[in-house]
């Protein structure tokens, strides 16, 4: 369901603007109850824009992490990318770009974002390693910082809180580097939580500066060993994470009122899987990290309060 189209997508008709909103819904209630939840606190308007742009994503995602992923090559990727210029030239190619290509209408965004994700999700590709921290940034910024630039240009800023009265030719301030910080924050959060399904497939995110500097090897890592140098390792990059958190917070009130608290909603979802790695004793390889469902639901009315007061 997820892969390209098969057949010449000009001869297809495709279904109506509603029911491609439709389908971008069931895709992401299906795929990620968290960011399900988060967007059902937008306002009506935003809400299936959201959806799809997770539809997109998720979709560019699954090409090279999906089950047929086996039979993605650079060529479907660049196929992928044609595909995406149809959809911000109003010219969609199936029935999931419906909905985007009416998105980028009412909401005009930038493309870059978009081509920058299929650039990290190429470097899925071709990469299993990452010898620093700014080469891991890179992929980082590219399959998840771009997912903030994108989701903003939906959510919009409010422009009051922007510009002071008395300085009203000052440029408002555009949470830029807020936006894409609580992309690297999540990418980095599913890095740690799934370490142990990656190096199943032989992937290792962690920069091999890191295991070095704590004294792991790669080979330590594939056993799954869990000793002091891995919880030492492990807090570190926690503690890396969370500064992009706090970095994501200080933007969210730059945003339009009423996407302040889907946004800390969502913030305070992922950055507590941080915490249950933790009460896992740092075990990311036999255990994964989740945040019950009730939890997330019991985090709403603090995040609420959080986005009438920061
Ligand atoms: C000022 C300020 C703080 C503004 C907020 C801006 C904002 C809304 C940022 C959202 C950032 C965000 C949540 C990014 C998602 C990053 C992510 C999950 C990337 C995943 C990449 C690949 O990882 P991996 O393969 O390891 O993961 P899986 O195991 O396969 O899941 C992605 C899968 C890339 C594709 C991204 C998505 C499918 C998520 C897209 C999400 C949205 C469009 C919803 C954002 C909206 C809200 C309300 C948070
Ligand atoms: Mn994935």
């Amino acid at each position: 369901m997820l892969q390209l189209p098969d057949s010449p997508p000009r001869m297809k008709t495709l279904v109506s603007v509603d029911e491609s909103y439709n389908l971008c819904r069931h895709l992401i209630a299906k795929y990620s109850t968290t960011f399900y939840l988060s967007t059902l606190l937008l306002s009506k308007e935003k809400r299936p824009a959201i959806w799809a742009i997770y539809a997109w994503c998720r979709r560019t995602d699954e090409l090279v992490d999906g089950p047929a992923s086996a039979m993605t090559t650079p060529e479907t990727l660049d196929l992928w990318e044609q595909q995406l210029e149809a959809i911000f030239a109003g010219q969609p190619k199936d029935n999931f770009d419906v909905a985007l290509a009416d998105t980028v209408q009412r909401f005009p965004m930038d493309i870059q974002p978009f081509r920058d994700m299929i650039a990290g999700q190429r470097m899925d590709l071709y990469r299993s390693r990452y010898e620093t921290f700014e080469e891991l940034y890179l992929y980082c910024y590219r399959v998840a910082g771009t997912v903030g630039l994108m989701s903003t240009a939906v959510m919009g800023l409010d422009t009051t809180r922007n510009t002071a009265p008395w300085n009203r030719e000052q440029q408002p301030y555009v949470p830029i580097e807020e936006e894409i910080a609580l992309g690297i924050a999540k990418q980095l959060t599913n890095i740690l939580r799934d370490v142990g399904e990656d190096a199943r497939r032989g992937r290792i995110y962690i920069p091999l500066e890191d295991l070095a500097r704590f004294n792991y090897t790669e080979q330590d890592l594939f056993k799954g060993v869990i000793d002091e140098r891995w919880r030492s390792l492990m807090r570190f990059q926690i503690e890396r994470a969370r500064q992009f958190y706090t970095k994501a917070e200080r933007g969210i009130s730059y945003l339009s009122a009423d996407a302040r608290w889907p946004v800390w909603a969502a913030l305070t979802h992922y950055s507590g899987i941080l915490s249950i790695i933790e009460r896992n004793d740092y075990n990311a390889f036999t255990q994964r990290a989740y945040v019950p469902q009730w939890q997330k639901l019991r985090s709403l009315p603090l995040a609420w309060m959080r986005s009438q007061v920061f």
